[in-house]
């Protein structure tokens, strides 16, 4: 007997480049992936600036004509028809802009990286366990199926013990020979008061496949936090334009490196020649393609294989209805729909202590690079007239 769909009700949170992207994929058919358990709609969308701006979102992104559109933040935690807010502002907001939302009674989807610091972390999760709201930061290449593959293969001991993980994510960002960037100095990419910086923009990515095989699939008894020693190299506005961290992971005897760099890439040939993620067991490795927050394949190359490569190609299914989009955003919807209509609020794909255990990485690897951020952006007194809530930031 089929049983019925449950539907989440979506407030968007900024209209901004990852509000686009995420809400386009919220609107595709979940039939087109082959989900029909849950289902979502968009019920509003708010920018900070003004009503007319989400009203064009709304439009551009071909939502439902009776999609409200808000020119406050307030207005958008308040509505009674949501169910759940996704956060898609600059990493410096969304500390205030999650408190928002949870005072206001909302379960939170927030963009990466969570926070500035990992006490602002600590304290959203508190707060939204306090209010038995559903949180979960939205770190999309976990709820991949790709990811979801390779953590089976390595937790069924495919490649062996594994001992090691290199992780990388980077992009050649520059602009020109004399060291600048094309970002702005005024753009959430390197700007300090927007908590710019490759480390809490890419940095995550790579710290998620570390997380992902050396700790996330340990049992939960076995979990432990690793040690950090980092180094950075600083762009003339303050942030990290480079970071390297190694980790290690000293009960378990393992290693890992995660890289990030705004002023080099991954795969300079953009052909799949060289891969973002290495993850080397004692029967073999295995290698995720690049970009390594949404890759198209992995392989296996086992030390028995006599030189066999098996390479295993993914790719986000589509909405033909709506133009052939969907980019594999609607993977965590999907998860956040699912917790909430079982009732519970946080994810095993993406745990709450989990997302705190980066950001102490994160903290650490900034403090030992002198990395600072602003005292406004990485306080962890809640003000619902905080300049970052009300648009004046
Ligand atoms: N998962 C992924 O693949 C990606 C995730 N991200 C993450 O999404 C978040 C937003 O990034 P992105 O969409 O690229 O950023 P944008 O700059 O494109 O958009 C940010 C939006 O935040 C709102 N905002 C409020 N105050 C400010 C302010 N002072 N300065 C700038 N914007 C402000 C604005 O919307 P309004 O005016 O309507 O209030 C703005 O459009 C970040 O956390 C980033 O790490 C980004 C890209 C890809
Ligand atoms: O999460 C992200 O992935 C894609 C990048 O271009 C972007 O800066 C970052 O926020």
């Amino acid at each position: 007997m089929a049983t019925e769909s449950f539907t989440l009700r979506w407030g968007i949170l900024a209209t901004g480049f990852i509000a686009e992207m995420f809400t386009r994929d919220l609107l595709t058919n979940t039939a087109s992936r082959e989900v029909t358990d849950v289902t979502h709609k968009l019920v509003a969308v708010a920018s900070s600036k003004e009503a007319q701006k989400a009203s064009d979102f709304i439009k551009k992104v071909d939502g439902p004509a009776e999609a409200k559109a808000y020119g406050s933040y307030a207005e958008l935690v308040n509505d009674p028809d949501v169910d759940i807010i996704y956060v898609a502002t600059p990493h410096s907001h969304h500390f205030q802009n999650t408190m928002l939302a949870l005072h206001a009674g909302k379960h939170v989807l927030c963009e990466k990286a969570l926070t500035v610091t990992a006490d602002q972390a600590r304290r959203l999760v508190e707060t939204a366990r306090e209010k038995n709201l559903f949180l979960m930061e939205a770190v999309w290449t976990r709820h991949q199926p790709l990811s979801k593959k390779v953590r089976e293969l390595v937790a069924a001991g495919e490649i062996g013990p594994v001992s090691r993980v290199f992780a990388d994510i980077s992009f050649n960002n520059l602009a020109g020979e004399d060291g600048k960037l094309y970002h702005a100095d005024s753009s959430r990419s390197v700007n300090l008061d927007l908590a710019g910086g490759a480390l809490l923009d890419l940095g995550v990515y790579a710290l998620t496949w570390v997380f992902q095989v050396l700790y996330h699939i340990q049992p939960e008894a076995d979990k432990e936090k690793p040690e950090v020693v980092a180094a950075l190299n600083k762009y003339h506005t303050g942030s990290d334009d480079s970071t390297a961290i190694i980790l290690r992971f000293p009960k378990h005897n393992t290693l890992a490196v995660a890289t990030t760099s705004m002023r080099t890439a991954t795969d300079p040939s953009d052909k799949g020649l060289v891969p973002a993620v290495r993850i080397q067991g004692a029967k073999g490795e295995i290698q995720v393609g690049n970009p390594a927050f949404r890759p198209d394949d992995y392989r296996i190359i086992r030390k028995d294989g006599g030189g066999e490569v098996e390479t295993v190609k993914y790719s986000p299914p589509v909405d033909d209805a709506r133009g052939g989009w969907g980019q594999g955003f609607y993977w965590q919807a999907d998860e956040a729909a699912r917790c909430i209509r079982d009732g519970k609020i946080e994810s095993s794909v993406m745990p709450l202590d989990e997302s705190i255990a980066i950001m102490e990485v994160v903290d650490a690897a900034l403090q030992q690079g002198g990395v600072a951020y602003p005292d406004h952006i990485t306080s962890t007194e809640y003000d619902p007239q905080n300049p970052l809530n009300t648009g004046k930031a």
